[in-house]
């Protein structure tokens, strides 16, 4: 008999048993490519599956570096959840911040810290190990290229802190498969995806997500900013544009557009704050509201949505599409950036991410760029067209017109 797949079930007291299911048979592919490639794959699979042939494999020099690349991104995966850790302890160590200012002892870098020298001694090694760091000469450290690009963005320093919060709602992620009701601290998080009483999200929580969406918005608006030139436009209304921290990039970038921003009112009344800080309140004017409901003013000849489609499940993206398109005037450019499903390594990751990080938020999908042109052809948008990004980790664009 045949075997696909082992389970270990947990039966009284401490002893664990393999459970084995049998394979159901593989479904005829339709066409001559498809059997050809359901026969390749069931041949190359059963090679695999050999532990003879694996043993083989690693005896032979250049197949074993093939097959040792391939154990490594596996364990890559399987201990994910551990060296994720490391990386989370020495951002809150404040260690890359630390070998920022230059080389460092353990004993400087365990000073000061709830560590003591020995503890501390073993995080950097793993650190170390995992490449986020060098050392220099035994027990001098430095910044390898991971800690440096981590060290130098608080967005990412921001999003691995705020992880902690996801790290705990996977914990039984075949329960939040099996039962997308199921209470997590992300929906708490993200209080907006429950929809009911917008109005009643108080100013701490709306200023907790907008805090953690300002730190992450460097890294993004440079991205969208390199793939699309708001500077065509005289006005750019950004909607759902939290305190404005994408506005605050675009004014850099182009000092004569005139900014607009849509959020619900208390994130509006923290753009406000924000944007008069940054000296942009004369340039600037924000509408508190419902994108799903309230009418969206129509005086800019462009419009933004920044990660905000994927926060949603397809039904209320029909609803804000439809909204937009019943209150802007023909010919008003939509420019969408998020993380978009595709085939580029940067994509397959950000959807791998996105899709479980929605299914805890309870709430939105990581679309494809076609997904959303076919939305926005239905909710009567016009010419949709894709931008590719430097970073397809972070942002995919598309384009349409009102
Ligand atoms: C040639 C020689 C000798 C040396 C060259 C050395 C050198 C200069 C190297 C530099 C190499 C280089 C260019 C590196 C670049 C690295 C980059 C760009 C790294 C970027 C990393 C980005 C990361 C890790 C991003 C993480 C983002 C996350 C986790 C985002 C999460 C977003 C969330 C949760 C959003 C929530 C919003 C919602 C709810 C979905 O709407
Ligand atoms: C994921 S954040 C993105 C913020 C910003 N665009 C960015 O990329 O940093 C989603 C934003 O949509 C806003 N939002 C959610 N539901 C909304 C609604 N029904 N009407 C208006 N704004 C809403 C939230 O307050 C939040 O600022």
């Amino acid at each position: 008999m045949a075997f696909s797949g082992k389970s270990l079930t947990r039966e009284s007291g401490h002893s664990a048993h393999l459970e084995l299911s049998p394979i159901t048979p593989p479904p005829v592919a339709s066409s001559l490519a498809g059997s050809l490639a359901i026969k390749f794959r069931t041949w190359r699979n059963a090679l695999v599956a050999s532990e003879e042939v694996r043993a083989w494999m690693m005896r032979i020099p250049g197949l074993r570096a093939f097959a040792n690349r391939k154990a490594n991104a596996l364990f890559r995966i399987t201990g994910g959840f551990i060296f994720t850790q490391v990386l989370n302890t020495c951002v809150k160590m404040n260690i890359f911040q630390a070998l920022m200012e230059g080389p460092k002892t353990s004993a400087d870098l365990a000073d000061g810290s709830r560590l003591g020298l020995e503890r501390m001694q073993l995080l950097l090694r793993q650190a170390e190990r995992l490449e986020f760091i060098v050392e220099i000469e035994p027990g001098l450290w430095m910044l390898n290229d991971a800690g440096a690009v981590v060290a130098s963005d608080p967005g990412i320093q921001a999003m691995i802190l705020h992880h902690d919060i996801f790290y705990r709602d996977l914990e039984q992620p075949d329960q939040l498969l099996a039962a997308p009701e199921t209470e997590t601290r992300l929906k708490s998080y993200w209080a907006y995806v429950r929809h009911t009483h917008l109005d009643e999200i108080d100013t701490e929580t709306a200023a907790d997500y907008s805090s953690l969406m300002h730190h992450s918005q460097a890294m993004l608006a440079d991205c969208v900013l390199a793939a699309y030139d708001f500077g065509w436009h005289r006005s750019l209304l950004d909607i759902g544009g939290g305190d404005g921290s994408f506005l605050a990039h675009c004014a850099k970038k182009h000092p004569d557009l005139n900014l607009h921003l849509f959020d619900l009112p208390v994130v509006a009344d923290l753009a406000r704050d924000n944007l008069e800080r940054r000296g942009l309140s004369g340039r600037s004017t924000v509408h508190g509201g419902d994108f799903t409901a309230d009418r969206i003013p129509d005086e800019t000849e462009c419009v933004s949505l920044v990660r905000i489609l994927c926060d949603h499940d397809d039904d209320r993206v029909r609803q804000i599409l439809s909204n937009l398109h019943r209150s802007l005037k023909p010919g008003t450019r939509l420019v969408i950036a998020e993380a978009m499903a595709g085939p580029s390594e940067g994509a397959r990751l950000a959807a791998v991410y996105f899709s479980m990080y929605f299914l805890a938020m309870g709430s939105g999908r990581c679309r494809s760029d076609t997904e959303i042109r076919l939305l926005l052809t239905e909710a009567g948008f016009r010419r949709p067209k894709t931008i590719k990004t430097t970073n397809p980790l972070l942002a995919t664009l598309v384009t349409a017109e009102r």
